[in-house]
């Protein structure tokens, strides 16, 4: 039971326990995730529900095992701020319950709830002996290397490693008893809460139950899933199997022989008379109910770390709301280029940009005339050019002869119909190369042909110049930079005009407010990898956001998020269900559910009416595997961003540019996170994470 006092209402009155296992609907107040989106004191939306397990009340006609663990990892709601803004008639609201039962005494939150719900102690044994309540090993049969042992007293009775176990090794699957809110709590729904403990809750077996769907069901595991002790940095994860009444438990890192075997309760937990407690479960401040499941009794929030502390979020809004709407404007719109520091992002993209490109040469047949003979050889040219088009419409057809060693600003350059005219005016005796035809598509009997041809008879009786072959530019330019170092090659035509597809790399910056959204977001997806990982999974997550647009956006938007989700393949021993899955897959659930935010709370890019993830924007803490960067092409996002690249296996500019190919049917621009590795949010660890190993 995650934060039993992290409760959500919808409007129907429906009473929700944070989600066991790694399904997950927050409770925005809370979740760190969200709370940068929130106004103080206002509540989160949840406007849909995701699939529910099963209640202990009602058995029958369960889900698939499939439908439910696809919406596990997931988080939906809307921010507060626009709901609460916008969206008063909204058919949803959340308010928060709030929880009086603790047996070590209620911890008053900030806003006067009571989220506290600490775990009790181990039976103690014998003090006056010393002697342990459980003999120090207990006995048991499976097939995993583990036992049950006492080795430290302040903790009870743990599972340890017998050999070493290697990563992705089921280690227990527990059948599980599942008590209903009435038996566990003693109470029933909407029944005042008195503050006393009451039920199954007021027993031992508050320290063993998980909580068991959304109605308030608990589950006991029997077995040993009930031994695992709790570790913020846990080697194992488990997930619940709601049709077959178990929880399986398997190892997520290497385990040596000796070790813990330990699970995570909670995002922050509290062991009442455990010292150990303290340093092993360090509590956070600010999350409470982050639905990863674990065990009951989870207490909630760090009151001393958030006691008068101000949420830099919250100074910075508070700032922003005492400007003007023209300060205000002025701000959000300044343009912040991609050289300078704020900038944090550079496109990935394999086209190349073509004020960037690099120099380079196609060969070409030439020959050496007087000015006064260029004409002849125009003529000439045009008469047995193979293609219709003007292979060489990018280039000055006419070089002088004495312009042909390279200089850093070669003189003007003749032209067929124009600088050859003026050039033949100024020294017809000139000698100066023309180009004739690229050697790809020259006539087979070029020679020949000029032998016949009407220069020959100009020049006579001199015989017609050696024909020779020459590199020149294979492209115009598009700066005067580039027709500068290529025009010393062979002079080239400057083209301003950018191109279709080509150009997609304009360096115009991002507005202030843009750049301030999309670290925000990058912020919390981050943020849940990493959340993801301390839990024993791959620290890898998803958030399926809407898209910025300057016109609709300022820097006092809410940054709206449909869904987020998080990497489960170690919990699901499924390969396949990584975080970019997992998150199309609850935006289809949503939306089945009818539960997409109203349209007006988007930018302008969403479709109306919704089509899968038309439109919308994409953070990944990691470059999406081929897989996921299909699925992301196929929903038809508008933009992704990813915070890391995963070398070997990434689609979107790793092994390949699935964004960009022109074969397949959509196309979406991608970001990659280009700032301080050291210190920010692209920090640390898994570099070089690999989405399948
Ligand atoms: C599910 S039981 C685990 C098995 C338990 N140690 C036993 O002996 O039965 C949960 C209880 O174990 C203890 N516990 C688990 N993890 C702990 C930790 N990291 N630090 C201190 N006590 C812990 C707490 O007393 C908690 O109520």
């Amino acid at each position: 039971m995650i934060a039993v006092s992290n409760l959500l209402q919808l409007e129907t009155g429906k009473t929700h326990l944070g989600l066991t296992g790694p399904t997950i609907i927050t409770n925005d107040h809370n979740n760190s995730d969200n709370n940068t989106d929130s106004s103080p004191g206002e509540h989160p939306v949840v406007l849909a529900e995701p699939p529910s397990p099963p209640s202990a009340a009602a058995h029958a006609q369960l889900p698939s095992l499939a439908a439910l663990a696809l919406s596990d990892p997931v988080e939906r709601w809307l921010p507060d701020a626009q709901l609460t803004s916008s969206s008063t008639n909204t058919a949803v609201e959340t308010t928060p319950a709030t929880n009086n039962n603790d047996a070590t005494g209620a911890v008053p939150s900030k806003g006067g709830e009571n989220l506290a719900y600490t775990y009790p102690p181990p039976p103690s044994g014998d003090e006056t002996t010393g002697s342990l309540p459980y003999p120090p090993a207990t006995p048991h049969l499976t097939r995993a290397p583990i036992e049950i042992a006492t080795k430290d007293p302040a903790v009870g009775r743990g599972v340890f490693a017998t050999a070493y176990i290697p990563a992705g090794e089921v280690v227990e699957i527990s059948p599980v008893l599942v008590l209903d809110e009435k038996e566990y709590k003693g109470r029933s729904k909407g029944e005042q809460d008195d503050g006393t403990l009451k039920g199954v809750e007021a027993s031992q077996l508050r320290g063993y139950v998980f909580t068991w769907g959304r109605d308030g069901s608990m589950a006991v595991a029997l077995g040993i899933g009930s031994l695992f002790n709790h570790s913020s940095s846990p080697n194992v994860t488990y997930s619940l199997d709601y049709s077959q009444y178990t929880i399986s438990y398997r190892t997520a890192k290497p385990v040596r022989q000796g070790e813990e075997l330990t699970i995570f309760y909670g995002h922050s937990v509290r062991f009442s008379g455990t010292d150990k407690s303290v340093e092993e479960a360090v509590v956070e401040n600010d999350a409470i109910d982050d639905g990863w499941g674990g065990l009951g009794g989870l207490h909630a929030v760090d009151e001393e770390a958030t006691e008068g502390a101000v949420d830099p979020d919250e100074k910075r809004l508070a700032h922003l709301r005492s400007l003007s709407p023209q300060e205000l404007a002025e701000r959000d719109n300044e343009i912040i280029g991609p050289d300078e520091p704020e900038f944090h992002w550079k496109k990935v993209t394999e086209l190349i940009d073509p004020e960037d490109a690099e120099l380079t040469t196609m060969s070409c047949y030439a020959i050496d005339v007087p000015a006064r003979h260029s004409s002849p050889v125009f003529q000439f040219v045009r008469k047995h050019a193979s293609r219709k088009f003007n292979e060489l419409a990018h280039l000055k057809r006419v070089r002088p002869i004495a312009s042909r060693a390279p200089s850093p600003s070669p003189p003007p350059a003749a032209d067929e119909d124009g600088d050859a005219e003026r050039s033949h005016r100024s020294d017809p005796d000139q000698l100066q190369s023309v180009l004739l035809f690229p050697v790809a598509s020259a006539p087979a009997d070029l020679v020949a042909l000029l032998a016949a041809s009407p220069l020959a008879s100009a020049l006579a009786p001199a015989p017609v110049p050696v024909v020779y072959t020459v590199d020149v530019p294979a492209e115009a330019a598009r700066t005067e930079k580039q027709a500068r170092e290529w025009g010393a090659v062979w002079p080239v035509q400057v083209v301003h005009v950018r191109e279709g597809a080509k150009a997609v790399k304009r360096k115009k910056g991002w507005e202030r407010a843009k750049v301030e959204w999309v670290q925000r977001q990058a912020e919390k997806v981050w943020e849940r990898a990493q959340e993801a990982g301390r839990r024993g999974e791959h620290p890898i997550a998803c958030r399926v956001t809407d898209s910025w647009s300057a016109d609709f956006h300022t820097s006092l938007h809410t940054p709206l998020k449909l869904v987020t989700a998080h990497d489960t393949r170690l919990s699901t021993g499924n390969v396949l269900s990584h975080a970019a899955s997992n998150a199309i897959d609850a935006v289809a659930v949503l939306d089945l559910q009818g539960g997409r935010p109203p349209l007006h709370l988007f930018g302008p890019d969403a479709a109306n009416p919704p089509y899968l993830l038309t439109g919308l924007t994409v953070f990944l803490s990691h470059e999406p595997c081929l897989l996921c960067a299909m699925s992301l092409l196929h929903s038809r996002i508008k933009q992704l961003y990813y915070i890391k690249r995963a070398p070997g296996a990434g689609g979107c500019g790793s092994l390949y540019s699935v964004h960009e190919d022109g074969g397949l049917n959509h196309r979406f621009e991608v970001w990659e996170w280009d700032g301080a590795q050291v210190g920010g949010i692209g920090a640390g660890q898994d570099d070089e994470l690999r989405l399948d190993p």
